[in-house]
């Protein structure tokens, strides 16, 4: 029996674009969110606090498109020297269990969680968003750019984090469109669409901060006494997920606010429930591993065509 392939950060870059993992990714929150029709089993993710971090494991199996895997991810706030997500997948073959390969899994991590919110952006958000706010300037603050730019026809981005320095480097990176804020407020007060993606576990973004009608990616606090959104912004906004289940048992933003969910994503792709361009909307992403079967999936594809 061949061993499994091994595939690394580079080529997952090199293979995977936003463009189409848009369109995969979409398709998997509509699966997700027809339940049995949609032919996904995927458990609530099990996470274990270990030391100064926490491990993640998601395991997730998709009918439609014969693809099993798991996800092991590790998020460790205060890693410096490494990068705080550390994960790797590995993908099955779903007829007899065999593993296929092991596939970087902080590269996918980091492009299909901005294709989640550009899709949820995409439904959710005024089609005519003009004004980017990023809240965080690591990892998922780029991805978000490139991935709602994909959508979206940005005049300016206000990029705030709490490290002035990084938020420098991504406005340098972006180009003369992009702006440093030296508060949140700052950042969001005109904001389209904003993104908070920080490892705060205390609420920052209030409704005083930001303009009706604004669409809210909110991507970090995935933790159950973790939150980025003010309960009452919470409230006063339309709430979407990508997972109902997770949302409740995971989200500080939600277990806190006591919000009331509106619904997935996925049931807004579907069309089982409507979206509201006009109003306040918050989508609070908490990550799917179903998201990370698709990617793992069109990335060993490909790999395996280049080599055919
Ligand atoms: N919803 C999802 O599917 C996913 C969510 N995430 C979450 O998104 C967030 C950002 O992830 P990455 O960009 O990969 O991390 P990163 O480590 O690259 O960047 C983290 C950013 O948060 C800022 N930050 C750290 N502690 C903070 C605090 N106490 N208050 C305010 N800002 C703080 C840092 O300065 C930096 O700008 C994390 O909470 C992460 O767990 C990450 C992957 C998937
Ligand atoms: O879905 C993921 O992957 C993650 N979600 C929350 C934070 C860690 C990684």
């Amino acid at each position: 029996m061949a061993p499994p392939t091994f595939i690394d950060a580079e080529d997952v870059k090199r293979l995977l674009t936003m463009v189409e993992l848009i369109n995969a990714i979409e398709n998997a929150l509509r699966h997700f969110s027809m339940k049995e029709d949609g032919g996904v089993l995927q458990p609530v993710r099990t996470v274990l606090p270990v030391q100064k971090g926490f491990f993640g494991l998601m395991p997730a199996y998709s009918e439609k498109d014969d693809a099993l895997a798991a996800k092991l991810v590790g998020f460790y706030p205060e890693n410096k020297d490494v990068a705080t997500h550390q994960a790797h997948i590995l993908l099955f073959e779903p007829s007899n269990g065999v593993l296929k390969a092991l596939i970087d899994g902080e590269v996918i991590t980091a492009m299909r969680t901005a294709a989640a919110s550009a899709v949820a952006s995409k439904y959710l958000a005024n089609p005519k968003s003009k004004v980017l706010a990023l809240c965080g300037a690591g990892t998922q603050a780029r991805s978000h750019y490139q991935a709602l730019s994909v959508i979206f026809d940005f005049e300016q981005v206000m990029i705030w984090s709490r490290t002035t320095t990084s938020a420098k480097k991504l406005a340098e990176e972006i180009g003369p469109k992009a702006q440093v804020c030296m508060t949140y407020a700052e950042a969001t007060k005109n904001a389209d669409i904003i993104c908070t993606m920080t490892f705060a576990s205390k609420p920052f973004l209030k409704a005083t901060y930001i303009k009706r009608g604004a669409h809210i990616n909110a991507v970090g606090a995935c933790r159950p006494d973790w939150s980025e959104i003010d309960g009452a912004l919470m409230r006063e906004a339309i709430v979407y997920v990508d997972s109902k289940e997770a949302a409740l048992k995971e989200s500080g933003d939600v277990i806190f606010s006591k919000c009331e969910v509106f619904g997935e994503v996925g049931e807004v792709v579907c069309g089982k429930k409507e979206a509201f361009p006009e109003a306040t909307t918050v989508f609070k992403s908490l990550g799917l591993a179903i998201e990370d079967v698709v990617s793992a999936k069109l990335v060993y594809d490909k790999y395996i065509a280049e080599r055919a």
